[in-house]
């Protein structure tokens, strides 16, 4: 009990409503998570009260730089155990999510957790980032893209931005010191047709935990050669 009020409490001291029925969500998928990791490597954060701070609410602290209320379409890149997508979706029902990996194992354990959850408008797609950017289906075609720990600014620039309709946004979840990351990034986020914004920084509740936020918007198409072939944007980052 004194668990669940923790998830419910620090949910709104970043200002998000949990009902009883997410709340029984969110424990699920913890559940799915623990049993899950046993026999796979999902996540190395296995403690209730750690999962609630690193995991969920971290997902959710989205919500600080960016309106997720609306019916928008959201594409997770390079998802692993459902972070931050899974919570999102729990938590903003109305957004249709796109789950992408590039690990088969982890895309079937999240269909796995889908159909559990009896979460609706989401499906989780085995897939290479560099691969499903070309796919007409998928290219321009979501509002927004997110991703957490997946690679370096310039690389994941060209695995996120070709996703995204113009006027929509890239919003990776970064941390530490990433000036350096993000002055390196800036050409390759211009030529794919994005805009830097901003960088926002916020504190997880109750810890000394910090998230930043690199906010991109689209304002152009990506030219047509991007993203190139799987494996070029990791070992030739754009520059
Ligand atoms: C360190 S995990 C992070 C998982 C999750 N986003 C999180 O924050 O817990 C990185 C994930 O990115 C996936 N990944 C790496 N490169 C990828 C690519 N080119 N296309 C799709 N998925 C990729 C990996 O399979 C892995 O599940």
């Amino acid at each position: 009990m004194e668990n669940i009020n923790l998830l419910s409490e620090l949910a709104e001291k970043i200002g998000v409503s949990l009902s009883e029925q997410q709340i029984k969500q969110f424990n699920r998928y913890y559940d799915m998570l623990i049993e899950k990791n046993k026999v796979m490597n999902l996540t190395a954060i296995t403690d209730y009260e750690e999962v609630i701070y690193k995991h969920f609410i971290d997902s959710l602290s989205l919500i600080k730089v960016y309106d997720i209320s609306q019916q928008k379409s959201v594409l997770d890149m390079g998802t692993g155990a459902g972070f931050p997508g899974i919570p999102l979706k729990i938590a903003f029902p109305s957004l249709s999510v796109t789950l992408l990996d590039s690990l088969n194992k982890r895309v079937v354990f999240l269909s796995d957790v889908i159909a559990d959850l009896d979460l609706v408008n989401i499906r989780a797609v085995h897939g290479r980032a560099e691969d499903f950017g070309k796919n007409p289906d998928y290219r321009e075609n979501f509002d927004l893209c997110v991703s957490r720990a997946v690679a370096k600014l310039t690389t994941l620039a060209e695995y996120c931005i070709p996703y995204i309709k113009k006027e929509g946004y890239f919003i990776p979840y970064k941390s530490g010191n990433i000036e350096g990351e993000v002055e390196e990034a800036k050409k390759a986020i211009k030529v794919l047709g994005g805009n830097l914004e901003k960088v926002a920084v916020f504190q997880l509740p109750e810890t000394d935990i910090e998230r930043s936020f690199v906010v991109i918007k689209k304002n152009n198409i990506t030219p047509k050669r991007y993203p190139r072939t799987a494996g070029k944007p990791v070992k030739e980052p754009i520059n």
